[in-house]
């Protein structure tokens, strides 16, 4: 396959940010019409070896299509994103892309770990699919404390090689998608050893297979994990290494360096090695806002649809949508859906300034950027995957169908809590950063996501029916629980405790402050892009976003009234008034619920639903899809004669 893509010899472009610059309308006809990419049967009626060949058929002609439309010079990376992503990606593979990390962390990672020269000898290849790899860091032993992994490399000056070995069987790399048969190479994250001493882990691009034969190289040990929850097309792969060299320019060397004498140069940062895991956390806040527009779009067009009971008993059964309860449970997660939009779009800006002044060696605000993607990306992926769920059982019977789409969507969605990250540790490193933020205040002053830090935790927070005040309330509750958990952190240090077991002991604490942080800056950003659109925007648009902010906030507000009644001078009859600005944002959002998921823009073949079709032939789809199981093919099934009818007739 040929693709043209350039590496710019200048150090300092943002390789990754060119991804996501949309140039182009992205022609979802030019894929969903081709019949190539529908599926003949139900994915769920295929055995699990099926279902892998037909995604792997599917993918390369998916990203054929990608390829030849970029040649035709129509758009450019961003055709990517869409088919990686969760619209039309996991449309056209529901159960997962056995390539996708192909995209998503090999190519990064040889953008952002490799040297010029290394990006030279490597992209390319990548970029035309001559090689396909993966990104192979986790093992079966570790996957959070990645300083704990075990594979090793070591240099052997004499051959000017490195000698791959997994010492253990926790030491086998475990998870990497695609690693199991699609992947011929990978980034291997690997304990580099030189001249006797280990300077902790590095990349190192690793050959697999035969580029021909596809068979394993030898000394690889490669194999498919097995089935999952979800995402059980994507080929997620185990890898062991029996003593494989490779040479030494195969280390991805842009931040430290082996040289062929076996000498160590040091990275200016030794976190820069973790710059891949940035990025897609990032991209993940985003993907996170997809998944969860498709539960909502599905759920709520379900209840416009679906009548049940009576409100008043001289009545018809009313349109699901019209219980209260119901639209509590659809309409804070449409909000949701723009609240990650918007502050996924922010994080993306935030990363692309970062990672430019990075190219150029000032590392001073990837701190801030780490504690930022961290507590984004578990705060949006923890309540899109309970906002699926939550939408899922709005549904009923029918949201546990298959055919609603739902189930496979949790399976997607709750996926992302664990991978790149696991959310609870995410939230700990976002607590470790405001807690030497807080206690060093000086330096809160420049960072915009902390700065109100230094001034929230005296500042009065008099009770008003306003955003503008959830704000100041998170801020101030946010401070407080920083405040609070760092002095239970001193507190145990000064009874003696390490400062070790102290954090541990604190960690509950610490998760929740964290936690409060995120959503602050999630509401402050909704905050600020409805301000700047308002101007831009119709009265009635403006109107319809300003309910849906304040449903977002003060929803936001509900969910830790215990720490506002702690942390701010909020009255138990405020809570009162915030319960009741709540149900008021529900009345106000019913009659627009249904157009404000149409906003989203999905068509039905991406929404794959019985449930959630424009045109709201529900029934009809549900018994269409019926039709399709393989046991409706002959009105008796064998079993009967092997084994119901003996145990009927048999005198028990
Ligand atoms: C070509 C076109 C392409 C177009 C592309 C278009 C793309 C668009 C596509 C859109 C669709 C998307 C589809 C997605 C599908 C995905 C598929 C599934 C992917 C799933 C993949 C994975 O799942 S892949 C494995 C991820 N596996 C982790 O995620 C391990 C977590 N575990 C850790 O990440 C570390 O283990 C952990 C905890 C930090 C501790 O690390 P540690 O022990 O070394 O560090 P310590 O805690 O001791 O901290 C020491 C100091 O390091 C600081 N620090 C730590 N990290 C730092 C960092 N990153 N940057 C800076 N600073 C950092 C910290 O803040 C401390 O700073 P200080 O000392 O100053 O306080
Ligand atoms: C679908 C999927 C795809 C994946 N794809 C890839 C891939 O392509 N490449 C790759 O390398 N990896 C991949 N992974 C692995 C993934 O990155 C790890 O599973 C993830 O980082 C979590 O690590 P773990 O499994 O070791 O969980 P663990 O760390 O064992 O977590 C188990 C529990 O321990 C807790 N815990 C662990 N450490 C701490 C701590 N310090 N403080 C408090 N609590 C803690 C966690 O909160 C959690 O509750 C994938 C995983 C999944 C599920």
């Amino acid at each position: 396959m040929s693709a043209k893509v350039v590496v710019s010899k200048r150090r300092n472009v943002n390789r990754q940010a060119i991804f996501l610059i949309t140039l182009w309308p992205f022609p979802e006809d030019f894929f969903l019409s081709d019949p190539e990419l529908k599926s003949k049967v139900p994915l769920e009626y295929l055995s699990h070896k099926e279902k892998y060949e037909e995604a792997v058929r599917k993918a390369c002609l998916l990203f054929r299509k990608v390829i030849q439309l970029q040649n035709e010079g129509k758009g450019g990376m961003d055709n990517f994103r869409e088919v990686l992503g969760g619209q039309l990606g996991s449309a056209i593979l529901p159960d997962g892309n056995p390539i996708t990390l192909h995209y998503v962390m090999f190519i990064p990672t040889l953008m952002g770990q490799g040297t010029i020269e290394q990006q030279a000898e490597w992209i390319q290849k990548a970029w035309n699919c001559d090689i396909i790899g993966t990104y192979a860091q986790t093992e079966l032993g570790h996957g959070t404390f990645i300083r704990g992994l075990e594979t090793v490399a070591k240099y052997d000056p004499k051959t000017e090689e490195f000698v791959l070995h997994s010492p253990t069987l926790t030491a086998y790399k475990w998870w990497p998608g695609g690693l199991g048969h699609s992947a011929n190479y990978a980034v291997v994250v690997a304990q580099l050893y030189t001249q006797g001493k280990c300077h902790g882990i590095h990349p190192f691009v690793v050959q697999l297979r035969d580029e021909e034969t596809h068979e394993p190289l030898p000394g690889i040990k490669i194999g498919e994990i097995g089935c999952k929850l979800g995402m059980n097309s994507t080929n997620n792969g185990y890898l062991g290494f029996d003593n494989v060299r490779i040479p030494r320019n195969y280390m991805l060397m842009k931040n430290s360096q082996v040289l062929p004498d076996g000498t160590y140069v040091k990275s200016p940062s030794s976190k820069l090695t973790y710059g891949t895991m940035i990025f897609v956390r990032v991209v993940l806040v985003q993907d996170a806002a997809t998944y969860l527009k498709k539960a909502s779009i599905i759920a709520t067009r379900y209840s416009a649809i679906r009548h049940q009971s009576q409100i008043k008993p001289d009545q018809p059964e009313p349109q699901i949508l019209d219980y209260v309860t119901q639209q509590y449970k659809l309409f804070p997660n449409i909000a949701s859906c723009f609240a990650f939009q918007y502050a996924a779009t922010w994080l993306w800006d935030t990363y692309n300034n970062i990672t430019e002044e990075l190219e150029t060696g000032q590392l001073d605000n990837l701190p801030e950027l780490h504690a930022t993607a961290c507590v984004l990306k578990a705060v949006s992926t923890a309540d899109a995957a309970q906002g699926v769920e939550m939408l899922r059982l709005a549904c009923g019977g029918h949201g546990y169908m298959t055919a609603s789409n739902l189930p496979s969507t949790y399976g997607l969605v709750t996926a992302m809590c664990t991978y790149e990250g696991e959310n609870t540790v995410l939230l700990l490193q976002t607590a470790r950063f405001l807690v030497k933020m807080w206690q060093n205040k000086t330096n809160v002053y420049k960072l915009p996501t902390m700065k109100y830090l230094a001034t929230a935790l005296n500042r009065a927070t008099p009770f008003e029916k306003s955003v503008e005040w959830v704000i100041a309330a998170l801020q101030k509750t946010a401070a407080g629980k920083i405040d609070l958990a760092n002095r239970h952190l001193n507190e145990r240090v000064a009874k003696g405790q390490s400062y070790e077991d102290a954090w541990n002991n604190t960690s509950i604490e610490l998760v929740s402050a964290a936690e409060v942080h995120g959503r602050t800056i999630i509401v402050e950003q909704f905050y600020n892009t409805v301000q700047g659109y308002k101007s831009r925007v119709s009265k009635e648009l403006g109107t319809v976003l300003e309910q849906l902010l304040q449903l977002y906030a003060v929803n936001a507000a509900l969910r830790c009234t215990g720490d506002f009644l702690r942390f701010t001078e909020v009255l138990g009859k405020d809570i009162t008034v915030l319960q009741t600005w709540l149900e008021e944002l529900l009345s106000q959002i019913r009659p627009n619920a249904v157009g404000l998921v149409d906003s989203f823009d999905m068509r039905d073949e991406i929404l794959s639903s019985a449930l959630g079709c424009y045109d709201g032939n529900v029934y009809e789809r549900l018994f269409n899809e019926a039709q399709k199981s393989p046991l409706n093919a002959e009105p008796v099934n064998k079993s009967y004669n092997l084994y119901l009818k003996p145990f009927i007739k048999a005198q028990l």
